[in-house]
């Protein structure tokens, strides 16, 4: 699968665990992130990122560039919900692209567990059934 991290600056020490504790998971799929949130992750876990660009420089419309040409499955946005954004244009943007695309999106950690932890499992399944 190919998967989008992303995070605003309050919630990239949360989605840096994550990306610790499903890292062996994390390491079978192509992970995709802005660049600062991708920077983190890959510093975090070793694992390999393609960053875009920041978010407020581009980076979540290139995201929103990659659903609409159908490169995305999955996406793990931790947004600050108490702090205004200077590209809240480029956020939403990016979110009604996901509903458009029906692309799976978290918008926080306990949705983003249950994603990763439905994804593990799918590999579970997989790997019983082989
Ligand atoms: O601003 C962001 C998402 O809207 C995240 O961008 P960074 O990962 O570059 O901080």
């Amino acid at each position: 699968m190919n998967i989008a991290f992303i995070a605003h600056d309050k919630k990239k020490d949360e989605i840096v665990k994550l990306a610790v504790y499903y890292k062996e998971v994390l390491k079978k799929h192509v992970i995709y992130a802005t660049g600062t949130t991708g920077q983190r992750i890959i510093d975090a876990t070793g694992i390999e990122v393609h960053c875009f660009k920041s978010g407020p420089l581009g980076g979540d419309q290139q995201i929103g560039a990659y659903i609409s040409d159908d490169k995305l499955d999955m996406i793990i946005f931790l947004r600050d919900p108490l702090t205004p954004q200077a590209h809240e244009p480029d956020i939403s943007a990016l979110l009604r692209l996901s509903d458009v695309y029906e692309i799976p999106l978290a918008t926080n950690i306990g949705t983003a567990e249950i994603l990763l932890g439905g994804l593990k499992n799918i590999e579970d399944i997989v790997n019983v059934v082989k």
